[in-house]
């Protein structure tokens, strides 16, 4: 059970009445996270998520709450925060920030097919064109430098082969952003941690983004990988599902045509999104917070993608011009 603060509806009750969101009637922690403290909410006025931030800050949290309002505002499909009446949208809860937004319709797709690719690929397309105007800038904090300062804290506790692998891959990752064609590739806000678990589905309709509490400014060609390493993948194997791939790819040039810059740096950034993911959750697993409440996602996921990115060429990024 994922839920670090608990809250009650007495403290639930004290805390809403700046919202005019009515009385507070019910609240539910929710299990599935490992970020955030996560509670459905029932007031008078209807059904939201109450988030309880564990670890991200006063001053990082404008970025994240903001920006889900001004893509909210520009038509993308995520949840909208619902500010206090001071106008506020991050409010302290048990001395934490915290904040409410609205409720998603549906479930979570996790067998998607390349209907569901489609649908993700063409909403990541225009949610980068929608945030492109977005003013707040902060970099994605799990980016390349994240990446310099985990790796030697993991290392130690890799075995010999995957020591290396680590090692040989942060080298190449550090030259290629350091390359002229990475200089080239376009950037915003990203998404960053666009997973299966993270988009919502009302029957084969998409009803929206969410958990954006890893975006940050970097490339849209890596928040593309980190999806598609994810959604059009063959879970125990890691390979690509070349239908999902298609369907994914396609929809999202379809609205943002990709760049011959991109397309050549398309294979290293398969690789970049395996290496964060991997190194998040080895992180996770040697260094957890409250072992006792929490399954750590498997490293060994990501190593298996890492190495399949390496060794096998990148499905094209796109077969046709945009
Ligand atoms: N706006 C929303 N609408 C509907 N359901 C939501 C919403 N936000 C969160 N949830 C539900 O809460 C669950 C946990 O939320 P979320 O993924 O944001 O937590 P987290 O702690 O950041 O987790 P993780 O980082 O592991 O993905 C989701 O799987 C989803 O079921
Ligand atoms: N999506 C991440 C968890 C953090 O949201 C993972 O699967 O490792």
């Amino acid at each position: 059970m994922a839920v670090f603060t608990p809250v009650s509806l007495d403290d639930l009750s004290s805390w809403i009445t700046q919202f005019d969101l009515g009385k507070a009637l019910a609240i539910k922690g929710i299990s599935s996270g490992i970020e955030n403290s996560n509670f459905f909410i029932t007031t008078e006025r209807g059904e939201y998520v109450l988030t309880v931030f564990e670890k991200l800050t006063f001053e990082q949290l404008p970025f994240y709450l903001n920006l889900m309002r001004h893509l909210a505002e520009g038509g993308v499909s995520v949840p909208a925060p619902i500010a206090n009446r001071k106008g506020s949208i991050i409010n302290e809860l048990h001395g934490k920030p915290a904040s409410i937004v609205t409720k998603l319709a549906g479930h979570c797709e996790l067998a998607p097919q390349p209907v569901h690719c489609a649908a993700v690929g063409a909403m990541l397309a225009c949610m980068h064109m929608a945030a492109e105007d977005f003013e707040i800038r902060q970099p994605n904090l799990r980016g390349i430098s994240w990446w310099n300062e985990t790796t030697p804290v993991v290392l130690p506790y890799l075995f010999d082969s995957n020591k290396q692998l680590l090692t040989e891959e942060m080298a190449f990752q550090n030259a290629f952003a350091a390359s002229d064609v990475f200089k080239e590739l376009p950037n915003g806000p990203i998404h960053a941690d666009l997973f299966r678990n993270n988009v919502m589905f009302d029957g084969d309709q998409l009803s929206g983004f969410f958990d954006f509490y890893f975006a940050g400014c970097d490339t849209w060609l890596f928040d593309v990988a980190v999806t598609v390493n994810d959604w059009c993948i063959d879970i125990e194997s890691g390979l690509f599902d070349q239908a999902r791939v298609r369907a994914m790819l396609d929809a999202y040039h379809e609205i943002r045509p990709f760049t011959a810059e991109e397309q050549i740096a398309w294979q290293p950034m398969l690789r970049a999104s395996a290496l964060r993911f991997w190194l998040s959750r080895l992180y996770d697993f040697h260094m957890p917070r409250d072992a006792e409440m929490l399954t750590p996602h498997d490293p060994a996921h990501f190593e298996r993608i890492l190495r399949l990115r390496i060794e096998q060429a990148a499905p094209a990024l796109f077969t046709t011009a945009g």
